[in-house]
């Protein structure tokens, strides 16, 4: 396949190399995949697998053409009262309503318009965005959204054009999310497991994994499992190139544009 890209300028380790920007221009639909999955489930590392395996690694943004963005970005600003719960591990950031909803359409919404959006930073330690902090996520051809809830709500959901659910059993995610959140969350032990019990584990079960009913494609063992990588790899190039034509006018604007 690779082989018939002449234009080709970025090669990786599934020999799939992109061509010269498609969508390089505002205003052009971009194809978008949510990918949802319990916490640690490796939707983080996914996406990244999914990016090196489409060469968009260590790349300018006038070059990029697939961009990540995660769901997490968008918890919402917690009243004085939240701020001291979540202080405490009293505050439950697995729920649908921690999260600024209406931010998180509008902003996927200038995405699937083709707009330069500007995305908010999120810092665990303090449970709040960094002051005038902003992520500037430019135009591309594909855009990754990876998060707990990405599909909870029906406005949200309808926009993927592909969806994802990474599904990594508990005990795996359980064990990865400690570690990662005493290195990298500034959590003791304590309290990563008080919070896990009394709201990340009860919140997975009623609002998260009840939404693995509508992924396109379900991710068995996250990033161990290469196969389904490499399959949903493929089908992106395909799309990008107008092998395969999707019903919301990427695969039309592919194949004009090759
Ligand atoms: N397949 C894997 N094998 C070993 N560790 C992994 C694997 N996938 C993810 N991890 C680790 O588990 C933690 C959570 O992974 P991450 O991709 O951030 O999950 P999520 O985005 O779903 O929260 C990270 O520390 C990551 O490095
Ligand atoms: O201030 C915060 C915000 C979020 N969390 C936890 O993060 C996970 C979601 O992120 P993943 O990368 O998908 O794990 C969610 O389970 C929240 O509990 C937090 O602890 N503190």
């Amino acid at each position: 396949m690779a082989e018939n890209v002449s234009e080709s300028h970025k090669a990786n380790d599934m020999g799939i190399r992109f061509g010269s920007k498609i969508n390089d221009v505002e205003g052009k639909t971009p194809f978008l995949i949510g990918v949802a999955g319990g916490t640690a489930s490796g939707k983080s590392t996914v996406c990244k697998r999914i990016m090196e395996k489409l060469g968009q690694v260590d790349m300018d943004h006038t070059e990029r053409q697939v961009v990540c963005i995660s769901q997490d970005s968008f918890y919402r600003e917690l009243t004085p009262a939240e701020k001291a719960k979540a202080e405490k591990g009293l505050f439950n950031f697995d729920h649908p309503d921690a999260f600024n909803n209406d931010l998180i359409l509008h902003t996927v919404q200038d995405i699937l318009a083709g707009k330069k959006c500007e995305i908010p930073v999120y810092d665990y330690r303090t449970n709040s965005r960094c002051d005038n902090q902003f992520t500037t996520i430019y135009p591309a051809d594909v855009v990754l959204f990876e998060g707990i809830l990405v599909f909870y709500f029906p406005e949200i959901r309808e926009l993927f054009h592909m969806k994802l659910f990474v599904d990594t059993d508990s005990d795996t995610r359980l064990a990865r999310r400690v570690p990662r959140d005493i290195k990298e969350r500034g959590r003791d032990l304590d309290q990563v497991l008080n919070q896990y019990m009394y709201f990340v584990k009860p919140a997975f079960e009623e609002f998260c994994s009840p939404t693995k009913k509508y992924a396109d494609v379900i991710i068995p063992r996250g990033a161990d499992n290469t196969v389904a990588i490499d399959l949903i790899v493929h089908h992106i190039w395909d799309i990008l190139h107008g092998a395969v034509s999707h019903k919301f006018g990427l695969g039309a604007m592919s194949n004009s544009s090759c």
